[in-house]
């Protein structure tokens, strides 16, 4: 199974949830994994594409940047229509997480796009599969507090570090998330 995982991060937080998220991929001996970060310029190299073309499952990450995904992150999808010409993302599994600054911030329009993404590329979409934590009890750093169930969703307070944010609830559904994703590549690759 291999498993990779692209992202992009301006100032840290998403790569903080990027670590964590790919942490619990590694602790499985089935899944070999990488981890890819798209630079400042909106760029990989051509050895990360390769990866990327290799894998059975691609996971998407970025910031969300004024209701969107940043635009470093949306030159690499504009990049991967190269990829589209030939069907060459065809039914690998798909996943995607996001952060930002508001617990709202007008995540969903990211991990919408990640999945109008997925779609184009006719690869097959891994939700989260759990509840969110909602109840009169329920606590900020309970798993899912966040509370999406399309994929992993973070908050960073905006003058919080990218080493105290996102939470430590927050990075653990980012574990619980991968592997919800090891479960459904697992299913699906057989
Ligand atoms: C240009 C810009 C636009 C932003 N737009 C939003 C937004 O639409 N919603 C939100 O909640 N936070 C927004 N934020 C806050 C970031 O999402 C937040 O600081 C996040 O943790 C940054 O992640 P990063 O460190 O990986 O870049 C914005 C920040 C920047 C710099």
């Amino acid at each position: 199974m291999k498993i990779a995982v692209v992202f992009h991060s301006g100032y840290g937080h998403t790569k903080r949830l990027a670590n964590a998220f790919f942490d619990e991929l590694e602790q499985h001996a089935a899944a070999q994994n990488t981890l890819i970060e798209i630079d400042e310029n909106g760029d990989i190299t051509d050895g990360q594409w390769s990866v990327l073309d290799d894998a059975d499952a691609i996971i998407f990450g970025s910031p969300t940047y004024m209701g969107m995904a940043s635009w470093q992150f949306k030159k690499f999808a504009d990049e991967s229509s190269k990829r589209w010409f030939e069907d060459k993302w065809r039914n690998k599994v798909a996943g995607g997480f996001t952060n930002s600054g508001s617990m709202n911030g007008d995540k969903h329009s990211t991990l919408h796009y990640f999945v109008t993404l997925a779609g184009q590329h006719g690869m097959i979409w891994a939700n989260m599969g759990m509840k969110p934590a909602n109840t009169n009890d329920a606590d900020r750093n309970d798993v899912n507090y966040v509370g999406a169930f399309i994929g992993l969703m973070a908050q960073s307070p905006i003058d919080a570090d990218a080493d105290e944010a996102p939470c430590q609830g927050d990075l653990d559904t980012a574990k619980a998330y991968a592997k919800r994703v090891l479960e459904v590549t697992e299913k699906w690759v057989g």
